[in-house]
């Protein structure tokens, strides 16, 4: 790995290269301390056979390549274990890869693992300079940014105390604080970002805007709404492999999320005062059972209500979550007619043109016997469905906009 000092020779040089970067690891480690030993050996005897794997070894990042410039931010994403974190250790020398080859110019700021670079038993001062001489900066240089880095971390008070002691989010605080405040070229940034309180969330992504036109950034996240937020392009990694890989955030973005399936039914409350006998959309499209309807289309929620043992009709809220599994929008019903016939009822309730973006979405219905009060019965994930659009977005609304005024 290259490590050379900040040059400028443009706003869009690169600075990161990485190029079929591989690594492997062993599922039990006294095989891996024997592989280890073995290794040793034939590396000194010159023979390589880094891309072979051996019983019990498995590829924890495989062929990944991608280039990054000034100014760029790369999100890498995929569920647990994908490889994300072991891609970054490469990137940051901590590990070596076992194949493949990693090129950045420039300094790197990295927070990678909670309290990682720091020496537990010094203070938050004394690992800001440690960490500070480690990036290559002077004695002076660390004395000019120290009160910006703790003004930052929002740490003044405890600066002093050993970073063992720290609180999770306060360790983060430092880390991002050291590593963003350092003027990186390279910023290196693991989903430990998100210990930290929304406040100190918002003010990251405000830094990270700031310094991106001068930095290339690495991003870890499984907070989609964040990854969209900075990155302008992203790997999946899934088993080790990019899945994806493009400029395309929202479509890596889709495809991370049709891994999780956040569709199983779950009656979380029923009373027994009421049945949820049917709940259908109507539609004649289907895609792999799950009715789909196109942007602007009319929602039409059939529901039949069976054993009614009230003695007023209740009230009902459909709540509709996306992917993220964040509130999209709310259907409320309530019946006009208080008298009702024991033996059912069926209703359809309807919304029309729904603007939600492209990407599944499912309902959870809450009958109340009073306007949200004194719920009888809850259904969780009752109802999928799927919006289709050729617009890929993240957000749950794509708002169709009229023009208003237009000035020639
Ligand atoms: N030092 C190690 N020795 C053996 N296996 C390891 C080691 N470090 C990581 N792994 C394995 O490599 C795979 C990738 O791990 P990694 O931490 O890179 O995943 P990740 O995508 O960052 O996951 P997460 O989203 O949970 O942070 C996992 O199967 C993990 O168990």
């Amino acid at each position: 790995m290259t490590n050379i000092k900040k040059h400028s020779t443009g706003s869009k040089e690169v600075l990161v290269e990485v190029d079929r970067l591989s690594k492997k690891f062993c599922v039990d480690l006294k095989t891996s301390l024997w592989y280890g030993l073995k290794d040793l050996y034939t590396n000194v005897l010159g023979n390589h056979q880094d891309r072979v794997l051996r019983p019990k070894e498995f590829w924890a990042v495989k062929d990944i390549s991608f280039t990054l410039r000034r100014g760029e931010c790369l999100g890498l994403i995929g569920h647990n274990g994908a490889g994300k974190s072991t891609l970054l250790k490469i990137l940051n020398g901590l590990i070596k890869p076992d194949a493949g080859k990693v090129h950045i110019r420039g300094r790197v700021g990295a927070l990678i693992e909670l309290g990682a670079g720091f020496n537990p038993i010094l203070s938050g001062r004394e690992n800001i300079y440690n960490n500070g001489a480690v990036l290559g900066f002077s004695k002076a240089e660390i004395d000019a940014k120290l009160e910006a880095i703790i003004d930052f971390a929002e740490i003044r008070e405890f600066i002093d105390m050993p970073v063992q002691h720290y609180s999770s989010g306060m360790k983060v605080r430092l880390g991002f604080a050291v590593a963003a405040q350092m003027e990186p070229d390279v910023l290196i940034v693991d989903e430990v970002l998100a210990v930290g309180d929304l406040g100190f969330i918002l003010k990251c992504f405000k830094t990270i805007d700031t310094i991106l036109p001068h930095t290339a950034v690495v991003f870890v996240s499984h907070n989609m709404p964040m990854v969209s937020r900075i990155c302008n392009q992203a790997v999946l990694l899934e088993k080790g492999k990019a899945e994806f890989q493009g400029n395309n955030v929202s479509k890596a973005i889709d495809l991370y999320y049709s891994k999780f399936d956040a569709s199983e039914k779950a009656i979380v409350f029923d009373s027994g005062l009421i049945t949820l006998d049917s709940v259908s959309i109507i539609t004649d499209k289907y895609s792999k059972g799950i009715p789909v309807l196109s942007w602007k289309d009319d929602l039409i929620l059939c529901l039949k209500l069976t054993n009614l043992k009230l003695e007023k009709v209740p009230y009902i809220s459909v709540y509709i979550y996306d992917k993220e599994q964040r509130s999209a929008g709310v259907l409320f019903y309530e019946f006009t007619n208080k008298s009702i016939a024991k033996g059912g009822v069926n209703i359809s309730l309807i919304h029309k043109n729904i603007q939600f973006s492209k990407g599944i979405y499912n309902m959870t219905i809450i009958i109340y016997e009073e306007f949200e009060y004194k719920p009888i019965y809850r259904v969780n994930s009752i109802q999928s469905f799927q919006i289709e659009h050729n617009v890929e977005s993240w957000t749950p609304l794509l708002l169709d906009s009229n023009i208003f005024y237009e000035n020639n």
